[in-house]
């Protein structure tokens, strides 16, 4: 069952925004002289709506799922390593577990599909749905069933008490049916969207080209001739993932529940592309953390019009990139709360010569 994917998005309290704005314009600064960081305060202004926002409740939660089509030779790591990262996360040994901490962010990893899941669940939440997705260049990654249920696992990882949600990934593949999804939704070609994930060499990286188009050209008939979040779901089913199907139901549910969404790396900008392919109003609760180095990311990024607020040359999924911008909005919002108006300061407003 899909239908939940069409509840309606929450809406924006442009009061709060307009207001945040407004005030904004009042603080001890040249107008505007804070840039994006003016913008950052605004947006949760709308958000929350209030004219003072503030940011203590963060969700990141870290989808893990192994691919069927690493089996092709398109990653630099062999896929049990995915089930070894879970029980890394779950130690507390990852950078994203480094990350949560310091930013006093809940942390939770939940198990879609490693091929070798880890002896315990301490600290994981067991959402197995398979042991991996099919290779797509065979069969449909996902069966009907399987895309639902990862779509409803993302679902119920989202609260709505949360002030924002981040949606990490682990995964060894995922940039293989990352790219396939982005090629398969926009028509760009395999050779522009397809990059070097945990580090392939240049023979790999050929042969993931290869790879992304002969899952494209196998699956392209279930999809053609569909638009919206019909085509969405059907390339998501043949070319994706449990963990980025995961994310896509997640931003989704976040977007009706009324918690903006902080986006990580390339992985997880497709699951942001596929939400709004879905519900095109989740784009309104959707923020970019950084720019990935994955080739493909700053075309996507372009693609969903959207102003990363990093660019740190960093490569790493598990909501990383995003946890590390939490930093600037943090700072934003401490500002926009914190600083003296003209008036209360006796500080003179310019205008003068504006
Ligand atoms: O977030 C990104 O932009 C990103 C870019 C490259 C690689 N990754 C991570 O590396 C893994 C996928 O790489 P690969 O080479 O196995 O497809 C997966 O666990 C991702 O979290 C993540
Ligand atoms: C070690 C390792 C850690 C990761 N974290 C996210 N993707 C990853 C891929 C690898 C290989």
């Amino acid at each position: 069952m899909t239908d939940w994917l069409q509840q309606p998005i929450a809406a924006i309290d442009d009061e709060a925004r307009v207001a945040a704005r407004a005030r904004q314009g009042v603080l001890t600064k040249p107008p505007g002289s804070l840039g994006r960081l003016e913008q950052l305060a605004e947006a949760f202004a709308g958000w929350q709506g209030r004219v003072v926002p503030a940011l203590s409740d963060i969700d990141i939660v870290v989808f893990a799922a192994d691919h069927g089509v690493a089996a092709r030779g398109v990653s630099a790591f062999d896929p049990a390593v995915t089930g070894q990262m879970i029980a890394n996360f779950a130690a507390g040994g990852a950078a994203i577990c480094v990350l949560a901490q310091r930013r006093d962010a809940r942390l939770s990893i939940v198990d879609l599909g490693a091929v070798a899941p880890p002896a315990n669940y301490a600290g994981v939440i067991d959402a197995r749905i398979a042991a991996g997705t099919a290779d797509f260049t065979e069969s449909p990654a996902m069966q009907v069933g399987e895309l639902e249920q990862a779509l409803q696992a993302g679902r119920e990882r989202v609260s709505s008490s949360a002030q924002l949600f981040i949606g990490g990934e682990m995964g060894i593949g995922n940039t293989t049916a990352a790219a396939a999804i982005l090629a398969g939704l926009t028509g760009a070609a395999p050779a522009e969207v397809v990059g070097r994930g945990t580090g392939i060499d240049s023979g790999g990286l050929a042969r993931k080209q290869a790879v992304v188009a002969a899952g494209l050209d196998r699956h392209r008939p279930s999809w053609d001739g569909l638009d919206g979040p019909a085509k969405a779901l059907a390339v998501l089913r043949c070319v994706g993932g449990f963990e980025i199907a995961g994310l896509t139901g997640a931003f989704v549910a976040a977007a009706q529940a009324g918690v903006p969404v902080l986006m990580d790396g390339f992985i997880a900008s497709v699951a942001a592309l596929c939400a709004r392919e879905i519900a095109p109003d989740c784009g309104r609760w959707q923020l970019f953390g950084h720019c990935s180095a994955e080739a493909g990311h700053r075309y996507l990024l372009e693609t969903l019009d959207a102003k990363p607020l990093l660019d740190l040359g960093m490569r790493l999924g598990e909501g990383s990139g995003a946890a590390l911008a939490l930093g600037v909005i943090g700072d934003a919002l401490a500002l926009h709360a914190g600083m003296a108006t003209f008036a209360e300061a006796g500080v003179t407003s310019g205008g003068a010569n504006a």
